[in-house]
């Protein structure tokens, strides 16, 4: 197998629990009429890792994330929450489980009558605390969130990312053990995004908190999570370390979802692609790991005597892994020359696939 390219795990149906396991997934189906939502959905997120739940409108994440906080019961398969089996569990039994889990809402879902500090203290206010300790709580977890200055303030007067953060540190205040997203950041701008995944981040280091975050988007997989898993029509159809799914994206769906975050062909060049006879063969090289750290271009050029051009690509860093696409013209009248460059790069441990040929794009 190519090392650089490794198979993606799943976790078996059955897998025996292991401690460090927050949520645990088996089989989970859920029908709706004609629609199976989730189809067997197994899955499991570790103490303090970062899990990352990505698909296309109506794939199944929301009815996923309303069986882990009881609000939905599967049709079979069980939901197990810090080892807890929570899925057949009646009203009275769920509540301690689910202030186990925080969440975050894509439009924040902050009280407006409330201030800041009583917005942040509110899980603490259900639980029973008293008062002065539920706002020292507030001040910690604001200042935990750069937002000391706004306890006072009415969420009216926040700007999105502000509100955001406010949402964060309610979800933070009763000390879950999970920190449930769902789409956060979907409503904020790309800077404001940046900087909320940032602070998602920087709170999984500092307190070691597991998170699972649904989204469609996967740069926001890419910005901070250490595990990925792709849902399609209900079922997990990919699922490994973001840099390796990545490197090697197995599904068509997945690769449709990178789409947009990895180098694609460019169009004038696509345009002009034929099967048939053309002067240069297009070459589409995926590299990962040392094949993308090292000068692979200039060993080519020393190696393999002839020319080649690159006309599109780069080398991005995923978990500090290079994985990158680069697309070469290569003169196809010398199918030897060919021959070579593909052979040179197989070695390296690339995917090469010929695209096609153009006739002359230059
Ligand atoms: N209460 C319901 N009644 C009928 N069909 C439902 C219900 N809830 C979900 N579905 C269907 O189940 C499938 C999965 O829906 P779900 O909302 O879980 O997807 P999703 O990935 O969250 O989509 P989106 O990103 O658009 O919210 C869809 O085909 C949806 O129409």
């Amino acid at each position: 197998m190519n090392q650089h390219f490794p198979a993606t795990a799943k976790i078996p149906v059955g897998t025996p629990e292991r401690p460090e396991d927050v949520v645990r997934l088996t089989g989970l189906k859920r029908r709706f009429g004609a629609t199976p939502a989730l189809d067997g959905v197994s899955l499991a997120v570790q103490k303090g890792e970062i899990l990352g739940i990505i698909g296309r409108s109506g794939a199944g994440k929301s009815t996923l994330i309303r069986c882990l906080n009881g609000l939905e019961r599967p049709d079979s398969g069980q939901v197990f929450i810090e080892g807890r089996e929570i899925s057949r569990l009646g009203e009275r039994e769920l509540q301690p489980l689910r202030r186990r889990i925080g969440m975050i809402f894509q439009h924040f879902n902050l009280l407006s009558a409330k201030t800041v500090e009583d917005n942040v203290a509110l899980p603490l206010k259900i639980e029973g605390h008293p008062r002065a300790e539920r706002l020292a709580r507030a001040a910690e977890l604001l200042e935990l969130v750069g937002l000391s200055e706004k306890a006072k303030a009415y969420p009216a007067s926040l700007s999105g990312g502000q509100k955001q953060r406010v949402g964060i540190a309610r979800a933070l205040a009763a000390r879950p053990a999970l920190l449930l997203s769902d789409e956060a950041t979907s409503a904020l701008d790309p800077e404001t995004t940046r900087s909320i995944l940032a602070l998602l981040k920087d709170i999984n280091r500092q307190l070691g908190l597991t998170i699972l975050l649904v989204t469609h988007e996967m740069e926001v997989i890419r910005s901070i999570a250490d595990r990925v898993a792709v849902i399609d029509a209900g079922r997990i159809v990919e699922e490994g370390p973001v840099w390796s799914v990545f490197a090697d994206p197995k599904s068509a769906i997945t690769q449709s979802l990178l789409g947009g975050i990895r180098p694609q062909l460019p169009a004038e060049i696509a345009r002009r692609l034929t099967q048939g006879a053309g002067t240069e063969a297009i070459l589409k090289i995926d590299v990962a790991g040392e094949a993308a750290r090292g000068p692979l271009l200039s060993d080519l050029a020393a190696a393999v005597p002839g020319s080649f051009r690159l006309v599109h690509g780069g080398i991005d860093y995923v978990q500090r892994q290079p994985v990158g696409t680069l697309f070469l013209a290569v003169p196809a009248a010398d199918a030897i020359h060919l021959e070579q460059v593909i052979a040179f790069l197989r070695a390296r441990e690339a995917r090469v696939e010929v695209l096609g040929h153009v006739a002359s794009f230059a």
